[in-house]
């Protein structure tokens, strides 16, 4: 019998030619894996970035107060101001063909996808972005519509935080609580000591050593989180500091130049410390005359490493009297580390491929 009743649920149409609502689910059918990054806006104009910064600072994940008292300061405050002051910093990190952070994340799912397919998987790999676009619902739907009934998410972040990992999670989850038909689901949790990410990271530490020479000290620069959170059993910190620890021991007798900061405070609360941009201006007023930054918590390049560490960090520790300022960048297309992600991926399908 037909229902006058809306449904609550999106409607399913397996088929694509709408003739059976119900074909059978095949053992053997096709594998999706999401891969889930945090997202940037569409462009770098003051509209673009307001619809971006809108739905990420209202993600309860990220901003922990009471909804009626952020959006007041949010729509009211900060919408108004900080939109305008970011266009000229994407302006000046945004390549041919869109913001960094997505052309790099991009490469990586296509090299998993060719990976993949060259042995001989039966995957499908797609890149979907927490906020903005291409978005949680679209990732979702598109390895549906290839006739994906399991789903492994992979968040790209190999350091766990609620305010990035499992708000990412909360999202398929979100979308798949709208769905008739669920397809079975998996998560990649963390990643920080994953042989091949280290090791991607050490080859490109020794590259810029062996043709330029080593610095004094390496700065691993991490995105920040508010210390309260840490404090309330976050595991963030753990993570990003046994990142640190295995970078040391990779880089074998050089392992005593890594230091850790952390970088992009927002707001007004205390966050993890030593702060970035402090900590290079201490070092440059300390006679330190050379360093390299790398950012690992980033698998992408984006505003916060090619802008915040790339231009304004630069900028503080020569102008405090540093002499040398290297940026290491991320691992964007890098090859050694497409295989580790690939290696990653089937790791968490065992037993699906
Ligand atoms: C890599 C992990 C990240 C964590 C952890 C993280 C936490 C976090 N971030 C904010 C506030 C902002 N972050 C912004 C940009 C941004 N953040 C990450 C990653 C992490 N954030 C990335 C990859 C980017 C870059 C996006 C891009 O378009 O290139 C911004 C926007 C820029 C700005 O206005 O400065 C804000 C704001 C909070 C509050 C938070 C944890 C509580
Ligand atoms: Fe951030
Ligand atoms: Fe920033």
């Amino acid at each position: 019998m037909s229902s006058f009743l809306p449904s609550r649920y999106l409607p399913e149409t397996p088929d694509p030619h709408g003739l059976d609502p119900n074909p059978p689910a095949r053992a053997d059918g096709p594998v999706g894996v999401l891969l889930v990054n945090l997202g940037t806006p569409d462009a770098p104009t003051a509209p673009a970035i307001r619809r971006y910064l809108s739905e990420f600072l209202s993600d309860p994940r990220v901003i922990e107060i009471p909804q009626w008292a952020w959006q007041f300061i949010l729509q009211g405050i900060i919408l108004r101001i900080r939109p305008r002051k970011l266009v000229p910093r994407y302006e000046g990190i945004w390549l041919e063909n869109g913001s960094p952070l997505t052309v790099y994340s991009q490469v990586q799912a296509d090299r998993v996808q060719s990976l993949l397919g060259e042995q001989g998987h039966n995957v499908h790999v797609v890149l979907a972005m927490r906020y903005g676009n291409p978005s949680v619902a679209q990732g979702v739907e598109a390895l549906r519509a290839k006739g994906c009934e399991r789903i492994l998410t992979v968040p790209m972040y190999p350091q766990y935080a609620a305010s990035t990992t499992a708000t990412a999670v909360d999202a398929v989850c979100a979308y798949a609580a709208r769905l008739r038909n669920q397809p079975e689901m998996r998560f990649v949790k963390r990643y920080p000591t994953l042989p091949a990410y280290i090791q991607a990271m050490t080859d490109k530490v020794r590259a810029v050593w062996q043709s330029q020479g080593k610095p004094e000290r390496l700065l691993l620069s991490f995105h920040g989180l508010p210390q309260r959170t840490i404090n309330q059993g976050d595991p963030y910190h753990r993570d990003c500091m046994e990142t640190a620890a295995a970078l040391r021991q990779s880089l074998g007798e050089d392992g005593h130049l890594v230091h850790v900061s952390f970088q992009s405070r927002f707001g007004a609360e205390k966050w993890l410390q030593p702060y970035t941009e402090p900590t290079l201006k201490a070092w440059a007023e300390q006679g330190v005359r050379r360093v390299d930054v790398m950012c690992p918590g980033f698998l992408a390049d984006c505003l916060e490493t090619l802008e915040e560490i790339q231009v304004e960090c630069r900028e503080a520790f020569l102008h405090g009297g540093g002499e040398q300022f290297r940026y290491i960048e991320c691992l964007n297309d890098d090859e050694t580390w497409a295989q580790g992600l690939t290696g990653l991926v089937k790791q968490h399908l065992q037993g699906w491929l």
